[in-house]
């Protein structure tokens, strides 16, 4: 199998309940998110697909999310909280609609809230 990976970037403020009291206040992070694309078959340009329809798709996502309250916005709630858990689920989920080449799947999407700190969601 081929993978592929585009990483951006986005700025947004969000709070969490129930991990550790401070992210309880009002705060932000600079995340930077890693999509993986995969798949077996390359296209007569030797591509698996082309890295600037992913970052097109991508960046349409970043644009929901940058510069914004997360709590705030539709797609997160109580029982789906801002987490970077939560955010690479949704960004892995909705990825996968947007992708127009058959038989290329998003595999995994990485979403780092710090240096040190990132989760993933690998897609089945
Ligand atoms: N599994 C998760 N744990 C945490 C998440 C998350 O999304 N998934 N998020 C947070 C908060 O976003 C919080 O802002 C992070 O705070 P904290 O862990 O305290 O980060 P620090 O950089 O301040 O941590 P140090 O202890 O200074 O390294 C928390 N957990
Ligand atoms: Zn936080």
């Amino acid at each position: 199998m081929f993978e592929l990976k585009v990483i951006t970037r986005f700025a947004a403020a969000h709070q969490l309940k129930m991990v550790a009291r401070q992210c309880e206040n009002l705060h932000g992070h600079n995340w930077k998110v890693e999509v993986c694309v995969g798949g077996e078959t390359l296209n007569e340009a030797g591509v698996l697909v082309d890295f600037g329809e992913i970052k097109t798709h991508v960046r349409a996502l970043m644009a929901q999310l940058d510069h914004k309250f997360l709590n705030e916005l539709e797609i997160f709630d109580d029982q789906c909280p801002p987490s970077s858990e939560n955010i690479a689920h949704f960004i892995g989920t909705r990825l996968q609609e947007m992708i127009s080449v058959p038989d290329v799947r998003v595999t995994r999407v990485t979403a780092w809230e710090s240096d040190d700190a990132c989760a993933t969601y690998i897609m089945n």
